[in-house]
């Protein structure tokens, strides 16, 4: 972080611990002033192991440097009703090859695989997994039950599925994608699910209480089947000369500007410097893009759309976007932790309320 950095770093462990009120009102004036502005802060102290978040980086750099293309179009993204296994797609779920992704009108220059909060708990992603779930069974005695099943917090969810209808699915209401390769992604990656939603519920809790007047509860009422996402994404050099034209926001970027929709944005990123930017105004000064780059052992912190609703719009979902300038593979995973489906948002001054579900499907119907 360079000396002018306007992004102040939160040390968040207060909340993980039980911690006098005094530092926790010290911490939320700071959570309080970061999300007034620059809406972008670095979370340390956040308890993750270290092990754990260096694995997730490598086997999403493994997968998508060095997976089979068969693997990748195994797992890939397919529209609604399309896809193997009677139609498995459901929009959302599921790799996506460069320049698939678009925001706001423009192709992305990066790869991902996403993932959303379960919704068929027990249900496979496809013929092939049945089998191997079917022969698990057996030799668990009968009694055992599909993957995701007993999997801690990550597969405590069932809102509205478990019921093993199959597919064709609604969009948004599919089965998971996990590479095969590399091996132990799946396990690795519920495990970081777990942990990242207990670390979102301690920062929507501290976001709570910076907000007074009876917040206290609203957003850890309201996220305790948080319709979490999850990307990892890998992001090549620029194409030649985009990589200028990039810089001006006329050519091709890594992710176009955009803000999240939730709550907040827990972002692990590598090394990579010169890559995530977000757009800071500063009252007397022109707005700039600045480099929100890795800063050791935190993570970048970002409000979403539904926390600067609940925020009465004191908060702000900043604007950000990503132009990797170096010539090295770049791999971020944002873990993107939101409202319920069925949260009731309610809006700033002049707008309607909005269920989080119906404003999610709203976004990815309009890809992004
Ligand atoms: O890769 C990054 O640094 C940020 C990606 C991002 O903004 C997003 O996925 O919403
Ligand atoms: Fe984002």
């Amino acid at each position: 972080m360079s000396p002018q950095s306007p992004f102040p770093t939160i040390d968040i462990s207060p909340f993980l611990h039980p911690s006098p009120p005094w530092r926790l009102h010290s911490t939320c004036a700071l959570l309080s002033a970061a999300c007034a502005h620059p809406g972008f802060f670095y979370l340390a102290n956040h308890n993750l192991p270290r092990a754990l978040t260096d694995r997730v980086l490598a086997l999403a750099r493994e997968f998508f440097l060095d997976a089979p293309a068969a693997e990748k179009e195994r797992i890939k993204r397919r529209d609604v009703g399309q896809g193997g296994n009677g139609g498995r797609g459901d929009g959302a779920r599921g790799y996506q090859v460069i320049g698939d992704n678009v925001t706001g009108g423009k192709r992305d220059w990066h790869e991902a695989i996403d993932w959303y909060r379960p919704v068929r708990e027990g249900e496979p992603f496809d013929e092939e997994e049945e089998e191997e779930e079917e022969e698990e069974e057996c030799c668990a005695g009968g009694g055992g039950g599909g993957k995701g099943k007993g999997k801690g917090k990550t597969g405590s969810s069932k809102s509205g599925g478990g019921d093993r209808q199959g597919p064709p699915y609604e969009l948004l209401k599919g089965v998971n994608a996990w590479p095969r390769y590399p091996e132990g992604f799946r396990e690795a990656y519920e495990e970081y699910v777990d942990k990242m939603s207990e670390l979102g519920t301690a920062v929507v809790r501290a976001m709570g209480l910076a907000l007074g007047h009876g917040m206290d509860d609203v957003f850890v009422g309201n996220t305790r089947k948080s319709a979490w996402v999850m990307r990892a994404i890998g992001y090549p050099p620029l194409p030649g000369d985009g990589r200028a034209a990039g810089e001006d926001g006329g050519g091709v970027v890594s992710c176009g500007a955009h803000s999240d929709y939730g709550c907040v944005t827990l972002l692990l990123a590598d090394e990579t410097k010169g890559a995530l930017q977000a757009w800071v105004e500063t009252e007397g000064e022109e707005g700039r893009w600045v480099d929100v780059d890795p800063v050791e052992g935190a993570l970048v912190v970002n409000v979403g759309d539904m926390m600067s609703r609940w925020s009465g719009g004191k908060w702000k979902a900043t604007r950000h976007r990503v132009v990797h300038k170096g010539g090295g593979y770049r791999v971020s995973v944002p873990f993107f932790f939101e409202p319920d489906w069925d949260a009731r948002v309610p809006g700033k001054e002049g707008e309607g309320d909005v269920i989080y579900g119906e404003y999610l499907e709203g976004k990815v119907k309009g890809n992004f």
